[in-house]
């Protein structure tokens, strides 16, 4: 039987490629990260794609990444924080895998981003008000993807994975 991958949704902070290594570990999962696989893809950072060839590029080759990533079995991906902006990005998360929505809160979330310069969106004098914005916008957009909602902000790390892992057992979605 083919495994079924998980998709790791949320907000830049909200602990999706941190959290979604040490799944991938414990489930014996390839882990792969949308973000790092764009880079790969281009040679250069998320930022320098910013500068280039603007957010819509940076888009488009988001969309190409999560349309051949999500297609294969048995790995967790960890998505970029806009990746659900895109409704065949939504379509393909919902269609081909299990998908929680690793939620936080804005003071959280800027706690977590504000020492780390490699997020081009959050390069400016008030991130808090950008942040409290984007989870507006996008916080439906997450929960209409979501097979399964986990709040971060007053958890560690190890304490997300397992609820996850437990989760998914539960759900026998691993066994
Ligand atoms: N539950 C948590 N408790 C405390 N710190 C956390 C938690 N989850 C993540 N962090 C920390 O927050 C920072 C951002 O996490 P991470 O890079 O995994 O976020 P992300 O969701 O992948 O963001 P992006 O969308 O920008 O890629 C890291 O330093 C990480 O160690
Ligand atoms: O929330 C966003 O729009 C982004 C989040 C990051 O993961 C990167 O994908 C990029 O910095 C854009
Ligand atoms: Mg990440």
């Amino acid at each position: 039987m083919n495994k079924q991958s998980i998709f790791l949704v949320g907000p830049m902070g909200a602990g999706k490629s941190t959290v979604g290594r040490i799944l991938a570990e414990k489930l014996g999962y390839e882990f792969i990260d949308s973000d790092h696989e764009i880079e790969a893809r281009t040679g250069v950072t998320i930022p320098v794609i910013f500068d280039i060839e603007g957010e819509g590029g940076f888009r488009a080759r988001e969309s190409a990444v999560i349309d051949d990533i999500t297609q294969l079995p048995g790995l967790v991906l960890a998505t970029g924080g806009g990746a659900v902006l895109s409704a065949d990005n939504r379509r393909h998360l919902a269609a081909r895998g299990f998908v929680v929505y690793l939620r936080s809160t804005v003071p959280a979330l800027v706690q977590r981003t504000k020492n780390d310069r490699n997020r081009p969106l959050l390069q400016t004098d008030n991130p808090e008000a950008v942040i409290a914005h984007l989870l507006t916008e996008r916080g439906p957009l997450y929960e209409e993807v979501a097979d399964l909602i986990v709040d971060t902000q007053q958890a560690s790390v190890f304490r997300v994975v397992r609820h996850i892992q437990d989760q998914l057992v539960r759900e026998g979605v691993v066994a």
